[in-house]
């Protein structure tokens, strides 16, 4: 057994993929050795976090399963010397014969035991570290005012000290499969770990779930790998070795010209809106676009005078050839944007589509039925607002289930989605479901998604697939923005237009970690 970040553990299980591993489980080894396992691999974290045993620590035991592995973490703790408290939540007499078993085992050995009803104590005390053993993915209703009572004043207690949370399986009050709450209460608590058995969660890497997870760690309980069902669901890493032939798309050999690289035209920016077009003109050129256009909607700016090299035109006097659009930043949605969109959609070319163009389809059906036609690779960016105008919902509905969302706007429009926020969801009409590990609230910041835009198309001009522009452009733009917040620039003040110059920088780095022959130093 062992408790590991490995590359399976990009392999996100649905709750109900979960239960089949366990009913699997249960055929190889008890549920209840798959609980005491749990335990033995949680005291063992919780040891990592925290190495001195004098301090007191925490372990909140709920009413199921999840309960037990508390009470085997506790048990296990507390064999190893640690000042354990266990506050049981449930009656006793109803656990299921498991927790029953670890619960007997954990009050035999040397912790204290307290009930719910002593609250106001374990409230008062000052925790090294709590561990969350309230609900994992048996959770489904609200929560009772005992259980509220204890989530909010654990989560005032943690946020005002230096106490570490770690959580069971997953935050109690999330749900595994969304990463939204399981309740209308919105109650979970916040964790700064969580260690999730069987197999990786979509609900901990997303939405809330990205929020009251914290670091995430996966132990498989020896559950063994070659059962696991094939998961449709991935987290985004970037790896050297796997994506070797997705960045031999950028590798530049010498006897090439700008004319490889492809040719990136921006459409937008109405008066008052055209930074939208400069900002992702300016990613795509700094993401290797060969030529870098912009075809603005009202009166051109003559130049761009940070970069000279972009071209400014109005985009009636365009004559659009194998350029790769752009559409949307800064576009507006007046009658004259939409032709200009539906002119630009009949081409065969590639197209991504952002902001104001998202804006426009999800008002226009006939957009609607050109788009669905396009037979060149598209790609939608929407964020959850433009993804609800899009799929006539509210932002609540879509931020409910973003990985649905995201698989419904890609099967109905057949084109690559990335539904942007914490946790962006990038989706092909096939269903396949990828997550992304990067980014962070810096990005909250106007211009960050026209950068987003103008880099995906940079790498769709330099001949990237289009699955792999979508999932490299999410993840290099998140990745830029927390090596910029690495280095002090952000969260707060981080500006949309210092992103592409953090994102040339690893672009460079992955071409020049992946060691093509083309930029290996030839003997002399
Ligand atoms: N079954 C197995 O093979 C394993 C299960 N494990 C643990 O077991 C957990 C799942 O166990 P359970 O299915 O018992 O689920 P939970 O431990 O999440 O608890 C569900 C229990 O809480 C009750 N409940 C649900 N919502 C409630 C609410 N709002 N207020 C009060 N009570 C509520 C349910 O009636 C049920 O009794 C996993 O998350 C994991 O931590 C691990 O021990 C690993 C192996
Ligand atoms: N809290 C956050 N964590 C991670 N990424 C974020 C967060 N907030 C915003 N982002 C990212 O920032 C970008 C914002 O895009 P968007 O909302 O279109 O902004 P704009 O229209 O101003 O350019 C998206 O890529 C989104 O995923
Ligand atoms: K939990």
């Amino acid at each position: 057994m062992t408790t590991h970040i490995s590359p399976e553990s990009r392999s996100l299980l649905f709750c109900s993929q979960i239960r089949e591993l366990e009913s699997f489980g249960k055929t190889q080894q008890t549920e209840y050795s798959l609980m005491q396992k749990a335990g033995i691999a949680a005291a063992r974290l919780a040891a990592g976090i925290l190495q001195e045993k004098h301090l007191p620590v925490l372990i909140i035991a709920g009413p199921g399963n999840n309960g037990g592995d508390a009470c085997e973490t506790a048990a296990r703790l507390a064999m190893m010397g640690w000042h354990c408290t266990l506050l049981m939540y449930g009656e006793p007499g109803k656990y299921s014969e498991d927790t029953k078993k670890s619960y007997t085992f954990a009050s035999e050995l040397p912790l204290t035991l307290q009930g719910y009803q002593d609250l106001s104590d374990i409230l008062s005390t000052r925790w090294a570290l709590i561990i969350d053993g309230l609900f994992g993915i048996g959770l489904t209703r609200d929560m009772d005012e005992h259980y509220a009572e204890l989530i909010n004043g654990i989560n005032k207690l943690t946020v005002r000290s230096d106490t570490a949370v770690l959580a069971l399986d997953l935050p109690s009050g999330i749900n595994p499969d969304t990463g939204d709450f399981t309740n209308t209460q919105m109650l979970a608590i916040r964790a700064d770990y969580t260690l999730t058995f069987i197999a990786n969660k979509p609900g901990l890497h997303t939405a809330y779930g990205k929020d009251f997870a914290g670091k995430v760690f996966v132990d498989d309980l020896g559950i063994q790998v070659s059962k696991i069902p094939e998961s449709r669901c991935l987290l985004i890493e970037v790896d050297i070795e796997a994506d070797m032939l997705a960045l031999s798309s950028l590798r530049r050999l010498p006897n090439t010209h700008k004319g490889h690289y492809g040719h990136v035209l921006i459409i937008g920016g109405v008066q008052g809106m055209s930074g939208a077009c400069l900002l992702a003109g300016r990613s795509a050129l700094l993401a290797g676009a060969g030529k870098v256009s912009i075809g603005f909607l009202d009166a051109a700016a003559s130049f761009d005078a940070l970069h000279p090299e972009i071209m400014c035109k109005n985009i009636r006097d365009f004559t659009v050839t194998n350029e790769v659009l752009v559409a949307g930043p800064g576009m507006g949605t007046s009658h004259e944007a939409k032709k200009i969109l539906q002119d630009m959609l009949r081409k065969n070319t590639p197209i991504v589509i952002d902001a104001d163009a998202l804006n426009l389809i999800a008002a226009e059906p006939e957009l609607q039925v050109v788009l669905r036609q396009k037979t060149s690779p598209v790609i939608l960016t929407p964020h959850p607002l433009e993804a609800a105008r899009l799929l006539g919902k509210s932002i609540t509905q879509i931020q409910h289930d973003r990985l649905s969302a995201a698989k419904q706007l890609a099967t109905t429009f057949n084109a690559i989605v990335i539904l942007k926020g914490a946790g962006s969801i990038v989706s092909n009409p096939n269903g396949d479901i990828l997550i992304n590990t990067t980014g962070n609230p810096g990005l909250s910041t106007g211009g960050t998604g026209d950068v987003l835009a103008g880099l995906c198309g940079a790498l769709l001009a330099q001949g990237m697939p289009t699955i792999e522009a979508a999932k490299f452009a999410t993840w290099i733009h998140g990745k830029a923005a927390d090596e910029l917040v690495d280095s002090g620039i952000g969260p707060i003040g981080l500006c949309a237009g210092e992103l592409p110059q953090a994102i040339r920088n690893i672009l460079n780095r992955l071409v020049r970690q992946s060691d093509f022959p083309s930029q290996r130093q030839r003997p002399v």
